[in-house]
């Protein structure tokens, strides 16, 4: 068995996925507090061959992790973000200081669909750029749903958003405190991100394809009204493109990967920027 970790700044997602069949077996997480160690929650390590991670907590929690499991597991990768990886190029100033988190979902995103916008919806709601050429942009950082919340201090953090709720109900203006804040926040996050696509595309002369990932992927997705796709193994894609050990993985397969969505056409997203402006 192969284990991997998507270790955030709110959760820790683990994996386990069968090195023969490339079946995925079983998945779980946990609360990413000081440390992640085998428990209820934790897969059986004696299974476990290999191990890869992804991880954007302290320093600590992976220099503690890596030294438990490379105790119990004979591989353990660990992904860095580099200045070229798998044909793209990353475009901060300075490589490794791009969150992992976010080098895996752009390089997961190229190799399923060449150039891509790749968002993250945790902690932190990441939207990175890579050209259809493999040029890394750089991207946006903005905080997550629960942060933004939590920031307010309004004393509604305990009344989250509903994830099956509907786009057009969270849109609506509240009509209490928790209402008004849950709509207020969904609304910052839905219109940054599509406001940030379009802007970018229009800059970049290009319509590429969006992909979602984190735990609140879903609800964002209602409000986003380009086409786009929900990839919840985005991370995973990464560190399977990274650290291919199996057949399929080889051979550029990542588990999970959905259908590309075909972007509409540059001309209706720049039509669309222009109407919001009323230019
Ligand atoms: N069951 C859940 N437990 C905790 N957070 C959840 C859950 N479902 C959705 N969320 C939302 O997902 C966010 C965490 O998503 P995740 O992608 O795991 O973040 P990170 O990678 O930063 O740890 C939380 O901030 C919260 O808004
Ligand atoms: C931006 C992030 C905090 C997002 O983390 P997450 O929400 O997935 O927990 C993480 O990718 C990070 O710590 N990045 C380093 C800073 C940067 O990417 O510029
Ligand atoms: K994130």
């Amino acid at each position: 068995m192969i284990l991997d970790l998507d270790i955030g700044n709110t959760l820790s997602k683990w994996r386990l996925k069968d090195a023969d069949s490339s079946e995925i077996r079983s998945r779980g997480a946990v609360w990413t507090r000081e440390e992640w160690r085998p428990g209820a929650d934790i897969p059986d390590l004696d299974v476990v061959e290999a191990v890869r991670i992804s991880s954007v907590a302290r320093k600590a929690v992976l220099e503690e992790t890596v030294a438990l499991l490379h105790h119990r597991v004979g591989t353990v990768h660990v992904a860095r973000s580099t200045a070229e990886a798998l044909g793209v190029t990353n475009g901060y100033e300075e490589p490794g200081k791009l969150g992992v988190d976010r080098w895996m979902g752009a390089l997961a995103g190229y190799q399923l669909a060449g150039g891509c916008c790749a968002v993250d919806c945790g902690s932190a709601i990441t939207v990175d750029f890579v050209l259809p050429g493999g040029r890394h942009l750089g991207g946006y950082i903005l905080p997550g749903l629960r942060l933004m919340k939590e920031s307010l201090k309004l004393g509604t953090r305990n009344v989250a958003i509903d994830p099956d709720s509907e786009a057009e109900e969270l849109l609506e203006p509240g009509r209490r405190t928790v209402e008004a804040v849950n709509h207020g926040i969904y609304m910052a996050a839905v219109s940054a991100v599509n406001r940030i696509y379009s802007e970018v595309c229009d800059q970049q002369g290009v319509a590429l394809p969006m992909m979602l990932t984190g735990g609140d992927a879903r609800v964002v997705s209602r409000g986003i009204q380009v086409p786009h796709t929900v990839w919840p193994d985005m991370v995973y894609g990464g560190l399977e493109a990274c650290f291919p050990l199996t057949a399929a993985e080889r051979a550029g397969r990542m588990s999970g990967a959905p259908r590309v969505p075909a972007p509409v056409a540059l001309e209706k997203i720049r039509a669309a920027l222009a109407f919001s402006m009323l230019l």
